[in-house]
């Protein structure tokens, strides 16, 4: 079943189309991800998702029911994580935790046992008195994160949810996803981290300029990057431009050029590596590793978005 349902989602600012005439389904009990570059309608989209901008044309559904016109009827069904927090810098995380527990009406017994249950979750229980304005960026998204999820929301939307943090943080908030997803909570999130969608994500919408160009299964996308072979060379003392000496010499692979000294070749066929080094010696260049490298998610973004990943910001260059 259909727990968010779009059509045709359009957002102009002024002139200006940040999203154009998007469709998806979000399927009850999934991890969704909307993964594009920089500028690519992400956060636009969401936020029309959550009420937060408003929509130019189109319409949205989430668990059946109209958004633009019952808003209220949807807020307790679904958790919203901001990218930047909405939590109280004074108030202490248990105090954060359970204040955002009263928000929902829940009763002191209630919330503080929950609160007390979510730190843990989240790795936070050692900094639970400690105030919100002495944590990390990493702990404050941690936290902000439990505090969209202390009413137990069937639906929770994440906005960049491991954007600019540490990579301990960004584990423990994969884990706790991927922990609350397999309890029944279906995810949407946007990130413009391929590996994190490749990693968390059961189905992937790649955005770009505000076109969805690609809605998919991460199986089925993984698919289609393992039908393709792909050698990586990393050649030294070369004084040849790598690509277009491989690319006049074999024009039947596909060249993707890592570095200077680091080229990858792509085939749907085996690739012999005998004649590559034979024309790497040829130019006196040696040849110091040659490996197979195994596809991933990455390959498939490029054939099909055209935009070269280094445009894309990586994990762990936070
Ligand atoms: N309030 C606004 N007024 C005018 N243009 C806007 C506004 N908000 C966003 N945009 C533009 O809409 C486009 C989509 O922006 P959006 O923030 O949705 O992208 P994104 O994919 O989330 O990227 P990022 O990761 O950089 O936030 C961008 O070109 C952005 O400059």
């Amino acid at each position: 079943m259909s727990i968010i349902e779009v059509e045709n989602l359009t957002k102009k600012y002024e002139q200006f189309t940040a999203v154009e005439s998007i469709n998806f389904k979000v399927k009850e009990g999934e991890i969704f991800g909307l993964l594009g570059p920089n500028g690519a309608g992400k956060t636009t989209t969401i936020n029309m998702l959550i009420g937060l901008a408003k929509i130019t044309k189109g319409d949205i559904k989430i668990v059946g029911i109209e958004c633009a016109k019952n808003l209220s009827k949807i807020q307790e069904k679904i958790g919203i994580i901001p990218d930047e927090s909405n939590l109280y810098p004074e108030m202490t995380g248990v105090e954060n935790l359970s204040f955002c527990g009263a928000l929902y009406g829940m009763n002191k017994k209630e919330r503080e046992e929950k609160a007390l249950q979510l730190l843990e979750q989240v790795g936070l229980s050692h900094v639970a008195e400690k105030p919100f304005k002495a944590y990390s960026k990493g702990m404050k998204r941690r936290l902000t994160i439990a505090a969209g999820i202390i009413h137990g929301p069937e639906i929770l939307f994440l906005d960049e949810p491991t954007s600019g943090i540490d990579v301990e943080s960004a584990r423990q908030i994969r884990k706790l996803l991927t922990l609350l997803n397999r309890n029944g909570t279906t995810i949407f999130l946007t990130t413009h981290y391929i590996e994190e969608a490749e990693r968390l994500c059961d189905r992937i919408a790649f955005i770009v300029e505000g076109k969805i160009v690609k809605i998919d299964s991460t199986v089925n996308l993984m698919e289609k990057a393992q039908q393709e072979k792909v050698v990586q060379f990393y050649v030294e003392n070369s004084k040849i431009d790598l690509q277009s000496v491989l690319e006049k010499k074999f024009p039947n692979y596909r060249y993707k050029l890592i570095d200077s000294k680091t080229i990858r070749v792509y085939s749907k066929e085996k690739i012999d590596l005998l004649p590559f080094i034979e024309l790497f010696k040829k130019h006196s260049a040696v040849v110091y590793e040659a490996k197979l490298v195994k596809p991933s998610l990455e390959e498939v973004f490029v054939q099909i978005t055209g935009i070269e990943t280094n445009k894309m910001k990586k994990e762990g260059g936070r």
